[in-house]
């Protein structure tokens, strides 16, 4: 994987190893400026891919061949990749926590040579896996209770996104995918109906639906829509669901799956034709470009769909075409080790970086577990839950939030889950990170979750932190 990356890494790297600055320790962060799709959060995915990444990187001899035809590379530069390991740390979020514009969450603390290489690969695992569990974690509160399936991989921009991606759209709250490699991989649910080429590769959709239950009587969802819903397809199916119970065959997962129309009509009238049946119990799936705004404008309609098909606009983060995390140099060690904070200035306000190695603190309401604030800070500040804490806005500094000592809780956010190169925690069980994601989204406001125009969780600096960005800033200027 050491080629994963941009050129321009690689030739600052030769640079920093041919002026002594390679083993310079640094301290990198990653955070995100925008929410994407207009959420007031996003997911944190990707965390494990990028430590099986950092864990595992190296330059095969294959690799630094390669760069020798690039030209450009030195030998002895060339000779020392050979042996080049990641040998850092890492602070990070939990995958699958909730996060808010700003706040750090990853952060890399390596000799700068290291840090500098991983730059490329850490930002792409973590913006589209983020980005893709956030869009799933926004259908899954669209769909309420309702199982969501993820089926986007012939749709996806690429293998990877569509195998990581659904393994992204897990955490974010999808109950199972369509896609197979993704189950193996990482033990996804693993699920699927049919399409319309099995309706059509007999002489009858009867015969079709008939042949399926046969082999599938345990998960039998029939696709139908091929000919015509309402007045073939939902007959055909209620046909041989009757034929299957008349021949003693039992049916534990059975229903149908619109794919065309009118989603809101055709799926009542299916409710009524199944129902008159005494098919009560028949899922209704639905699919058809489907994304969290129709799911819930289904809902508003008073669709009787049972469970969602959602494939196209999920798998490729519809509405918000790239996370734009970055990664910034927010700290320095000088020989005696002691910490230089770093700050990169811009002409853009909102540009401007946070100095210094940071932690970032969550502070519950204890009433309700709800997210109050989150709070960056120096990572040697201490916080102490006995005194009142005052928040106050960055740029509004006037927009005070106190919280009286025992009306809160808070949490750090942060922790070393990689020391010298090793990971200190296990590869992550796919089943509990989502279910801890849907803890996490459980601490938001639910004006917070809406979809359209959420309530924007407070982010906040601490005093010492916006003093050392004041002052490290005012410096620059003078300079
Ligand atoms: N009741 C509804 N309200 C809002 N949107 C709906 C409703 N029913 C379906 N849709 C959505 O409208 C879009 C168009 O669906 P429609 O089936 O009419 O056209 P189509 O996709 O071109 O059909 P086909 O798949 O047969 O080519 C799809 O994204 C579908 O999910
Ligand atoms: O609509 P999406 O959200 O992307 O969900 C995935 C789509 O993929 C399939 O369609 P496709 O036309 O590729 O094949 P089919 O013959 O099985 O319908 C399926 O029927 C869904 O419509
Ligand atoms: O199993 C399905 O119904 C399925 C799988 C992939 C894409 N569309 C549908």
């Amino acid at each position: 994987m050491g080629l994963l990356t941009d050129l321009y890494q690689l030739r600052m790297m030769q640079g920093y190893y041919k002026t002594g600055k390679a083993d310079d320790i640094t301290v990198f962060e990653r955070f995100y400026r925008i929410n994407p799709y207009g959420s007031a959060y996003t997911i944190v995915a990707g965390v494990d891919h990028a430590l099986d990444y950092l864990e595992n990187l190296s330059f095969t001899a294959d690799d630094i061949a390669y760069l020798k035809t690039l030209g450009g590379f030195q030998e002895d530069f060339l000779r020392y990749l050979q042996s080049f390991r990641f040998t850092g740390d890492v602070y990070a979020m939990p995958e699958g926590s909730v996060a808010f514009p700003g706040e750090p969450l990853f952060i890399v603390k390596a000799r700068r040579i290291e840090a500098q290489l991983v730059e490329t690969a850490l930002s792409t695992f973590l913006n589209h896996e983020s980005l893709i569990a956030t869009k799933a974690s926004r259908v899954r509160w669209a769909a309420k209770d309702d199982p969501v399936l993820e089926f986007g991989l012939r749709r996806a921009q690429g293998m990877d996104a569509g195998v990581f991606g659904a393994r992204a759209a897990i955490i974010g709250g999808c109950d199972a995918t369509s896609n197979v490699l993704a189950g193996k991989m990482f033990g996804a649910k693993v699920v699927g109906t049919m399409a319309h080429s099995w309706v059509m590769s007999f002489a009858s959709e009867f015969e079709a639906f008939e042949r399926f239950i046969e082999l599938y009587p345990e998960n039998a969802i029939l696709v139908v829509d091929t000919f015509d819903t309402l007045t073939s397809g939902v007959p055909n199916a209620i046909k041989a669901f009757q034929l299957a119970k008349s021949r003693g065959i039992k049916l534990l997962r059975y229903g149908i799956r619109l794919d065309s129309g009118d989603l809101a009509y055709l799926s009542g009238e299916a409710r009524r034709m199944l129902d008159s049946e005494g098919f009560t119990n028949a899922i209704i799936s639905a699919s058809n470009d489907l994304d969290e705004h129709l799911v819930q404008e289904l809902k508003t309609q008073g669709a009787k769909i049972t469970e969602w098909g959602v494939g196209t606009k999920l798998i490729t983060g519809d509405g918000c075409a790239a996370l734009g995390g970055v990664y910034k140099l927010a700290a320095e060690y000088d020989k005696a080790g002691n910490e230089i904070p770093k700050l990169k200035i811009s002409e853009n306000p909102e540009k401007v970086t946070n100095p210094g190695t940071k932690a970032v603190y969550r502070i519950y309401d204890k009433a309700t577990g709800k997210i109050k604030v989150e709070l960056i800070t120096l990572r040697q500040e201490s916080l102490s839950e006995i005194e009142t804490l005052t928040v106050a806005d960055e740029t509004h500094p006037w927009k005070k939030m106190t919280l009286r000592a025992g009306s809160y809780e808070k949490r750090e956010m942060l922790s070393l889950v990689m020391q010298g190169g090793r990971r200190l925690i296990p590869v992550a069980n796919l089943a509990a990170i989502q279910a801890y994601t849907a803890r996490e989204l459980k601490t938001l406001w639910d004006e917070s979750r809406r979809l359209v125009n959420p309530h924007p969780v407070k982010v906040d600096l601490s005093n010492v932190l916006c003093s050392l960005k004041k002052e490290l800033i005012n410096g620059m200027h003078g300079k």
